[in-house]
């Protein structure tokens, strides 16, 4: 699903209103329409308070939209305007208009009036500021937000929660909403996948406002958010006369005394993500370990005991996943140059590979184009520098995907694969994950999957989806606490049959369908 700009939303708005000939209030009352019937569907003639907060702009008109239909259906509506500016648009004018017209007469709030009542059991729609916000609010309205997030009401938030900006984070942290529920239109935003101001996202939902569908076929946007739909689209099925030399092989290396296990799970995640054959390269002190916990890879050993001192191997693999449990022993580093210098073969890049090279710059140059690069937030910022926020960490570590020809896999809640100037989201996953090992399994994935044949984006945002789906179904029989590295390896099987797995119908439904 692609996500826009405000600029390009703002656009959408344009092109729609023109191609299907309505009015920008026409347009507003579709969102109304269907910000009620939501609210409508839950509610089943529950009478709670609810408290419409809205501002002067079109964010506030819909909210002024929605209180009319929710006064004409009879429900317990207090209206508030949150007077932060003299300017008004037609739409906020219009709508507001309507409701007067309707004997329904909203609260002015202003610097000089009191916060008023909510009540924890009460609902709160928030309509102050929608994506039109472009600075800080003012102190009073600040307080007006606290006040809001401290009744503890159920907090819903119109197209997105007042107070966030769609490219940059917070300045004051009293001055946002803290949304329980976000129903956002047409398309999901950037600032709600990024910790920094995701924290104030709880849930969101679209809101599909019907608009155009040649702008949204037609306009490209740097970011897509990544669910099954878009990886469904590369999955590539298993041919019948196939063997397992059509599906490649995985070559794994690292490790060191103390870290086998991570080329273990490495070597599982490429196994069972499709890889037709899978090597290990490891200091010999991983041979037992490796041939003991799984039959199904071949072995190949350094001459050192306890860490790689020389990447001499004897098989030409399709793929190498370097990194996991490898080290930082000064003939290690010695070892990864030569060998950097020297390699053809295409790379999926990860921890100590990754940390090596950050702290010999040099080694960047030799990195084969179009590798993959799996850093964790720590390693990232080791590779591009500090950053002074979530947008500008974005920014940076586009630049260095594109200047360096890679793609870099940016982990964290929502992992991030940046490639050519481009950012997909993944949305699978769930705080279980982040656990030892979680992405030694990814780095296995991803090279398991560029084996096949995956184009190496394709690989990177397949494996980080399916690495994420495999934890969400193992979560559900461990819980978040008890998950672990392999039991995310293990479920990647899982994780490929649920991408195939339809929708279960209501049985109501699924008689009226017979
Ligand atoms: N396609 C869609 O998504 C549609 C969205 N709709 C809704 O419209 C809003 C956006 O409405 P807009 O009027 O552009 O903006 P806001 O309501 O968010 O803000 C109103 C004005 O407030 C001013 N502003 C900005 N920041 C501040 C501040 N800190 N303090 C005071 N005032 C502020 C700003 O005007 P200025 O000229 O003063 O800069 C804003 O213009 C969108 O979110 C949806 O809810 C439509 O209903 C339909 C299509
Ligand atoms: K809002």
């Amino acid at each position: 699903m692609k996500i826009f700009t405000g600029e390009q939303i703002y656009q959408a708005d344009k092109f729609t209103i023109e191609k299907q000939q309505i009015t920008s209030d026409e347009l507003m009352e579709r969102v109304a329409v269907q910000l009620f019937n939501w609210l409508h569907l839950r509610l089943q003639g529950a009478q709670p308070k609810i408290h419409l907060f809205c501002g002067i702009g079109n964010n506030g008109g819909d909210g002024l939209a929605v209180a009319r239909h929710l006064q004409e259906h009879g429900y317990n509506i207090e209206v508030y305007i949150v007077n932060y500016n003299e300017k008004r648009t037609d739409e906020f004018l219009t709508n507001l208009k309507r409701l007067k017209d309707r004997n329904v007469w909203p609260n002015f709030l202003s610097k000089e009036t009191e916060l008023p009542t909510i009540s924890r059991e009460d609902i709160v729609v928030d309509a102050i500021f929608g994506i039109g916000l472009n600075r800080t609010p003012d102190d009073w309205v600040a307080s007006l937000m606290t006040h809001i997030n401290n009744s503890e009401a159920f907090v819903l938030a119109v197209d997105v929660p007042s107070g966030l900006f769609l490219d940059k984070v917070v300045e004051n942290p009293n001055a946002i909403i803290h949304a329980n529920h976000i129903l956002t239109f047409q398309s999901p935003k950037l600032a709600f996948f990024l910790p920094q101001t995701g924290i104030y996202c709880n849930q969101w939902e679209i809101i599909d406002i019907g608009i155009d569908v040649e702008f949204l076929t037609v306009t490209e946007t740097t970011y897509t958010l990544i669910s099954k739909n878009e990886v469904l689209q590369s999955y590539m099925p298993r041919e019948k006369f196939a063997h397992k030399g059509t599906y490649g092989h995985s070559l794994i290396i690292g490790g060191s005394y103390g870290k086998i296990g991570a080329t273990i799970l490495a070597a599982k995640g490429a196994l069972n993500s499709g890889s037709g054959l899978v090597s290990a390269f490891l200091p010999q002190c991983g041979y037992i370990p490796m041939q003991s916990a799984m039959p199904e890879i071949m072995v190949q050993t350094d001459v050192n005991e306890n860490t790689i001192t020389d990447f001499h191997f004897n098989l030409e693999p399709t793929v190498i996943g370097v990194g996991p449990g490898l080290g930082k022993a000064s003939e290690t580093v010695e070892a990864f140059t030569k060998f950097l210098q020297n390699n053809k073969i295409p790379l999926v890049i990860d921890a100590d590979a990754l940390n090596i090279i950050s702290e010999n710059k040099d080694l960047l140059k030799l990195i084969p184009e179009d590798s993959v690069l799996t850093p964790h937030p720590k390693e990232l910022e080791r590779l591009i520098g500090v950053w002074d926020s979530d947008f500008d960490k974005l920014e940076k570590a586009k630049l260095f995907s594109l200047e360096l020809k890679c793609v870099l896999v940016i982990k964290g809640a929502h992992t991030i694969v940046l490639y050519k100037g481009k950012g997909f989201i993944n949305t699978s996953g769930n705080p279980g994950m982040a656990t030892a090992g979680s992405g030694d399994v990814l780095t296995g994935v991803i090279t398991g999957l560029i084996a096949q044949g995956y184009p190496k984006v394709l690989a990177a945002i397949f494996g980080v989806y399916l690495h994420g789906s495999a934890g969400d179904l193992a979560v559900e029989k461990l819980g978040y606490q008890s998950l672990t590295a392999s039991s995310i390896a293990n479920t990647i099987g899982g994780a490929f049959i649920e991408l195939f797995k339809r929708p279960e119908v209501p049985q109501q439904q699924e008689q009226q369908q017979a």
